[in-house]
Parts: structure tokens; sequence; C-alpha cells
């Protein structure tokens, strides 16, 4: 049974006056692997920065479990934020530190591990996304895809029970993202934790969400949430259709006409069928 993990409930992001998005409410199940989806400046990376806690909502709640980040204490807030991992856009690596000392940073900073543990610890994480042996180079020395990889095996030295992702297949080309994209699942499944991601990616949408949220720049607010399969199979709202099919189709009857070509919708139907 679905246990509820995050609950956002009536947020409204703004800068200032300006309000970027109102009336945000949904639902993060452990285990998900949770779309922030739409268009471009729509609010995305800004929903994630107060979900981490990086920015107070202008109004509402994102609860973790019986705790509201924005209502306990500053102190209760940071011990919140030990329990997420992020990884940023760039992987934002020291290009100055080896990867073993990157991924070390947040142990020596955090726990009262000794070197040796650390070391091993270090060790264990890079071998998780597929860098054992890579401990002494130093970022420039490896290819994108494999900063990021690091950059996830940092984001993990904690073990975090949520992994936030702000569009971590960009700069990536498709085998490196599609890559990264198994990754995620493969961590979600052996670790058991909850993901988070911003991404406009529609591959990676369809590959590795089961549940979203959609948000609109025009209006200003959520305007579908769900599984993303499910609301390109179900939904009638133009923008989401338009959305999830790069335009191709705004009507469930252009959708229809798609199907053969389209390799989201053929994806869909593969699985269904
Ligand atoms: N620090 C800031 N101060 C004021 N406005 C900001 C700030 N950061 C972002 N914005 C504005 O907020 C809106 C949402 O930006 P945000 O980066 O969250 O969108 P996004 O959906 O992640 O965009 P993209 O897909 O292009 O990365 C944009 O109009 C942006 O110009």
């Amino acid at each position: 049974m679905a246990e509820p993990h995050i609950r956002v409930t009536g947020l409204t992001l703004a800068y200032g006056d300006f309000v970027i998005q109102r009336d945000l409410s949904f639902t993060v199940d452990r285990g998900d692997v949770f779309i922030i989806m739409g268009g471009s400046g729509c609010g995305k990376s800004t929903l994630l920065r107060h979900m981490i806690g990086l920015q107070k909502p202008a109004a509402g709640h994102i609860h973790y479990g019986e705790q509201g980040l924005w209502d306990v204490s500053e102190v209760e807030r940071a011990r919140l934020m030990r329990r997420f991992g992020v990884l940023y856009q760039s992987g934002a690596l020291w290009s100055s530190m080896t990867l073993a000392e990157n991924v070390a940073l947040p142990l020596t900073e955090y726990t009262r591990l000794g070197p040796a543990e650390i070391r091993e610890l270090v060790s264990l994480k890079l071998a998780l996304v597929g860098l054992a042996g890579f401990e002494d180079y130093y970022p420039s020395e490896i290819s994108g895809g494999m900063q990021k990889r690091a950059g996830l095996a940092r984001a993990m030295a904690l073990d975090p029970e949520i992994l936030f992702f702000d569009e971590p297949s960009a700069g990536l080309d498709p085998v490196s993202a599609k890559l990264l994209d198994d990754l995620i699942l493969h961590l979600r499944d052996s670790l058991g934790s909850t993901v988070v991601v911003v991404t406009h990616e529609l591959a990676s949408i369809f590959a590795i969400g089961n549940n979203s949220v959609f948000l609109d720049a025009e209006s200003h607010t959520m305007i579908a949430s769900g599984d993303p399969r499910k609301l390109l199979a179900e939904s009638d709202d133009p923008r989401v259709l338009a959305f999830l099919t790069r335009g191709e189709a705004t009507t469930t009857a252009d959708l229809a006409a798609l199907e053969p070509e389209t390799p989201e919708v053929q994806w869909y139907s593969d699985e269904q069928g």
C-alpha cells in the first residue's frame, strides 16, 4: 500500500510580489519517481528549491511525514534537510579535488567517521554509480556522464531518504542520459529512496516517472498531476497533450492519429498491450 512521503498543500511560490506558481497540492509516495514538469520558466526549479529547503514559500506547506519543512524550527529543518540528497544540473563537483575527495566532503563535514571508514564508504558509493576504481581521477579527466554519476555518488554519501535531481540529463548525449535514467531506477529499487526529478526530457519522463505534477506558466498553477503515461493516455487538456507529444497533438483525436509514429506513444502502447 502506498505510503505518503511528501505532502505539498496550498503552496504558493513567489519572488517578492511576483507569483510564479500558486495553489500547488500533491502527494509523493515513498518509492515514487516524481517528475516536476512543464514548459520553460514555469517554475520547476523554483518548486524544487522550496522542496529542499532553500526558499521559503509565500504560502502553504511541504510536509515530510508529519513534519512541515517550513513549520519547524531552523534546527529541525536542518535535520530534515540532512535526509535529502541533491544533484544539481552541473553535477557541481569541485574541479580541484579528486572524485574520492568530492564524495568524502559531506562525510567529513557531517559525520564523525575516521579516514579509513570514509575511504571505504567513498569507494562503495562510487561503485554504486559504476565508478569503482576512479577514486583518484579529477572531474576534468572523465566524461560528462561520469561527472553526473560522481555528483550522484556525492549526493548519496549520507544515505539520503529522498534524492532530488535538477535536469539530470542536461548536457548529456542520449545514450549517457539513458544510462543515468537506468541508474536512477536502480538506486530507487536497491536503496528504496523516493526520487524527485525536474526535467522536460520526454524520454526520461516516460522511462522513469510514475507520478508527476505539471506546472503551467500562463495560469501560474498546476494543471495536471499523476502518472505521466496516464496523463498522455487520458488527459484532454491541450497544453498537457502538446507538451507530452512535443507539440504533435493537442486533442485525443490528434493523439490517436499519431500513435503509430510517436515513440513515446508507441512505448506506452507496447507496455500496456
Ligand atoms: N532569483 C530570482 N528572482 C526573481 N525571479 C526569478 C528568480 N529565479 C527565477 N526567477 C523567475 O521565476 C520563473 C521560474 O523560473 P524557474 O527557473 O523556476 O523555471 P523553470 O521552469 O525551472 O525554467 P527552465 O525550464 O527554463 O529551467 C522565471 O520567470 C524566472 O525568470
